[in-house]
Parts: C-alpha cells; structure tokens; sequence
C-alpha cells in the first residue's frame, strides 16, 4: 500500500541513496522524497534527533529526568515512541497525563487509557493528575458555567469569559511545570508539531502580539526559577508527516478531537494554512524555521524578552509576571463565579 496524497506521483520504490529496492509508501511533503516504510520511520527520527541535539533538550550521558506531557493523542505518543526508540537506555524519562474532565465522548477517559497502556508497554512510569480533585472544578464545568453565563447575558467587563480552549491551556500547563518541578525533573517535552506552531505563529503575528513572538520557538523558559525547561522534539515535523509515523510505526492513539476545540479561530487558520501549503509546498516548514532564524530574535531583542524573570506570585510562589499569577488570578475569578451562579460542581 502507498500513500498518494494528492501530490505528483509517487515513484514506484524507495529513494533513500538509490540503496534501498523496496516499494514507496509515502512522499515527504516538502522534500519529495519518496520513501518506503522502513526509511521514512527513520527520516523522522534522524530529523528529531537532529533537533534535539541541536537545541542541547536532553540527553542520556547528562544527569537529566524528563518528563513528557501525554495526551493519548498522535502527537505525543508518537514522541513517547521516539525518544524510547533514541534512547532506550540511561535516559530518565517519565510521562504525565491530566484528566481534565471533558465527558463528550469520553474523551478525558479514553485519553487517559490509550496514554496509560501505551508508557506500559513502553516501560515508562505513568502519573496522573485529575483537575477537579485539585482544584474542584473541571472543564465541563467551565463549559457549563460559560453556557449559563450566556444565558443569563452577564456580562464581566473586567475580566469577560474566554473559551474553555484557554482555561484549559492555562490549568495543563501550570499543573505539567508544578508537577515537573515538585518531582526533580529537568526539562519537559510536550508534542506541539510544525503545524501546531505555524498556526500560532501566525495567530500571533495578526494579533502582533510581539511578546508571545518572541517567545515562540523549540525550547522554552531556560532561565526562569521554578519553571522547568520546556521543549517540543517535533517542533520541524508537521501533523500529516506525525500521522503517517504513527501509521506506519502502528502506534496506538485515540483519534477523536476535543469537543470544545472545534470551534476555536485558530481551526480557521490550520485550514488556510494548509491550503498554502497545497499549493506552496514546503512553506510551514521553510516559515518556521525562517522565523526562527531570522526575524525571532530581533523581535526578542526588540521586546527585551526578560528571559531572567525572578519574581514570584504571592498565592502560589510561582512564576509570574505581576503580584498574581495568571494561573492563581484565573482559579480566583472561576471559584467566584461558580459560586455567584451557585453551579453545583
Ligand atoms: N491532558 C494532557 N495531559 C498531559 N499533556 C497534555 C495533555 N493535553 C495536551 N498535552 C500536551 O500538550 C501537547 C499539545 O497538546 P494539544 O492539546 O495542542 O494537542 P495535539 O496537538 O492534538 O497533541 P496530541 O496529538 O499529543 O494530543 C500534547 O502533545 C501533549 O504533550
């Protein structure tokens, strides 16, 4: 079987140094290397590495722990999967899951299991992390409070109501750097793709949200006290490239997509930018890395990015920017308005 894809057509055996003889399945999208299975697994994982050497992530002969964010989804157990297969010894690694309630198809639930027996079978330490037993509330509970907050045409200027795409964001990524640092790890990787970070690349630069511009790369917060080293191993790998590996590796992983995430704008954007990549093939990946090389750090420099940021939030101790962080501000104003409302939770 081979993968045509709508492009021109595929030859007929493996281009890897005219070495190999077997029959092609799948065409690299911005190289048009036609690859057979076996080759095209390694091409990702030689360009993963590659990345993760670069960028200094992680590696076995250093004293490190990482601990990697597992959805359940193609993105990371594709890269649980990877970094088992680059180092299948001397690395520390470990994965953590956070259940964070979002019942529609049970996805929470069948997230949790496909993450859960994918580390067993793979030999990595599992935790989990429920939002609700932390912090008495979850995601279908924002949903329902967004809901009766429509309802009922409140309406809060100071601080209105955002989607649940953006608590949720703000709850994971604060427990995963809590939960990280609480436990001795040293670095944290996540499976954002080439196709999630051009979409909020993109995102950014129409909001000209310089800050966020700045920030945006492979390896996040480096110096910042109790915030634990983050990177994204498939940062140069797009979403079709990640779902042919998980194809042809036959990684398990569950398909379904977040009820609450398909109507974010930022789907609008994926599409369009899918639709330049059809005709433009190859521009994500020449975009991100373009950016990275060129415009990112003059936009950093710009900002003066305080990379060096030492303050800490009076609630939580904390990273932060100002007094409160925007994870201690956000669990404040829920709790209240959950209480306003008297939503049973
Ligand atoms: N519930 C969760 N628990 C732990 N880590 C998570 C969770 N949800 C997302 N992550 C981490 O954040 C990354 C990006 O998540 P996002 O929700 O954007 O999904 P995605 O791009 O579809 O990735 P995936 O295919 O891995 O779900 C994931 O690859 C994973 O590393």
């Amino acid at each position: 079987m081979y993968f045509y894809l709508g492009r021109s057509s595929l030859p007929k055996s493996c281009k890897f140094f005219s070495e190999c003889k077997s029959p092609a399945v799948y065409q690299i999208p911005h190289s048009r290397l036609s690859l057979c299975r076996q080759h095209y697994l390694k091409n990702v994982e030689k360009r993963v590495k590659e990345l993760i050497e670069k960028k200094h992530m992680f590696h076995p002969d250093r004293d490190e722990k990482l601990l990697v964010a597992a959805s359940g989804g193609k993105d990371s157990q594709v890269l649980l999967s990877i970094i088992k297969k680059l180092y299948p010894v001397g690395l520390d690694v470990e994965a953590l899951y956070i259940e964070l309630g979002i019942s529609q198809e049970n996805y929470s639930q069948d997230s949790g299991i496909v993450a859960r027996k994918f580390c067993e079978e793979l030999n990595i330490p599992f935790h989990q992390l429920n939002v609700k037993d932390t912090y008495g509330f979850n995601i279908d509970d924002i949903h329902q409070l967004n809901a009766e907050v429509e309802d009922r045409k409140w309406k809060f200027d100071k601080d209105p109501m955002r989607g649940e795409c953006s608590y949720c964001g703000t709850l994971k990524r604060y427990m995963i750097n809590k939960f990280a640092f609480e436990n001795g790890f040293t670095c944290v990787a996540t499976g954002h793709n080439l196709t999630d970070e051009t979409t909020q690349l993109m995102n950014n630069f129409f909001n000209m949200d310089l800050n966020f511009l700045a920030k945006s790369g492979p390896v996040a917060d480096v110096h910042i006290p109790k915030l634990v080293p983050r990177v994204k191993p498939l940062f140069f790998i797009s979403e079709e490239e990640i779902a042919m590996y998980a194809y042809f590796a036959d990684i398990a992983h569950l398909g379904t997509e977040c009820a609450y995430s398909t109507h974010v704008p930022n789907i609008q954007l994926k599409k369009a930018l899918k639709e330049i990549e059809d005709y433009r093939r190859g521009n994500n990946l020449s975009l991100a890395r373009r950016y990275h090389k060129i415009m990112q750090p003059v936009i950093e420099k710009a900002v003066h990015s305080d990379k060096s940021n030492d303050k800490l939030c009076s609630v939580c101790g904390f990273p932060t920017f100002g007094k409160k962080c925007k994870f201690c501000k956000t669990i404040a104003v829920l709790t209240d308005r959950f209480q306003q409302l008297k939503i049973e939770l």
